[in-house]
């Protein structure tokens, strides 16, 4: 299903995780306006990795419920919430190895398509899909390695093509679990250029740990602390919060 309403927005509403006793999440009640550039940011162990995992359905909140517009998608599995339109990026690489650029997207948009586990057919017969990843690999400026191996790519290149995976599904949200982890600064900044320049239709929440690149690019920012929101607002907002000064920013500069 191609994925039609794109001013749809997340939210959460009560959102809560326990491991036992332990509350990885507390409480999340967020909104994620349509189009924006969302950060996800707190110190380790702050519950963001686990509220990325509660929104794509990888396990079931303890309480609380995930919105996409009007619908209660807090019981939809991560497949049935990624044709709804959220998709995500891990922090680790997930790409097949022995495949080309072009061939992964290929499948990826196939997949969408319903064409999936007859690609090769659809590379000779189906010039639309192709034509679609290479507009896919054009806007990720990934067109010179189309016909590389992803396993052959430089780290950062392979953090871009698992990006165009996930735009691969049309999504309406697209949750980037720190998208230049591991990535040398250079290299980061480019990467996140690249995603600021993606279509405007498209919501982007991101988890990340270096803070020039969070106040450079976010529209949005959500400041987790011990599994709860300790402030959400625009990047003016939250440096000039005391709050966030004392146990987040503070902390970071003393790292
Ligand atoms: N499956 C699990 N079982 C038990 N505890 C878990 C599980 N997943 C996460 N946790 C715990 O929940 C807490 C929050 O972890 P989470 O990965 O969400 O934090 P984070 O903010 O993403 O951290 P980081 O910035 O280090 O990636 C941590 O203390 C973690 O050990």
């Amino acid at each position: 299903m191609e994925n039609l309403m794109k001013n749809t927005s997340l939210r959460t509403e009560g959102l809560s995780k326990a491991w036992g006793g332990f509350k990885a999440n507390s409480d999340i009640t967020l909104n994620f306006l349509p189009g924006s550039r969302h950060a996800l940011i707190g110190p380790n162990g702050a519950g963001k990795t686990t509220f990325i995992n509660l929104l794509t359905g990888t396990f079931p909140p303890s309480a609380g419920s995930v919105f996409l517009g009007d619908d209660n998608i807090t019981t939809l599995r991560p497949h049935e919430r990624v044709r709804r339109g959220i998709t995500r990026t891990y922090q680790i690489n997930t790409l097949f190895n022995g495949m080309t650029v072009l061939a992964s997207v290929v499948l990826a948009i196939s997949e969408r398509k319903g064409l999936g586990y007859v690609w090769y057919r659809t590379v000779s017969s189906e010039q639309a899909v192709v034509d679609e990843a290479m507009a896919l690999l054009d806007s990720l400026k990934l067109t010179d390695e189309a016909n590389q191996l992803t396993s052959r790519l430089a780290y950062g290149k392979q953090r871009l093509v698992e990006i165009a995976l996930a735009l691969a599904t049309r999504p309406i949200v697209l949750l980037l679990d720190e998208p230049a982890a591991g990535i040398p600064s250079a290299e980061s900044k480019e990467l996140f250029e690249i995603i600021a320049q993606l279509p405007k239709d498209v919501t982007i929440v991101f988890i990340e740990h270096d803070m020039d690149l969070v106040f450079r690019f976010a529209e949005r920012i959500t400041v987790l602390v011990g599994g709860s929101v300790l402030v959400e607002g625009t990047p003016n907002e939250i440096a000039s919060n005391q709050r966030v000064k004392e146990v987040y920013l503070g902390e970071a500069a003393h790292e």
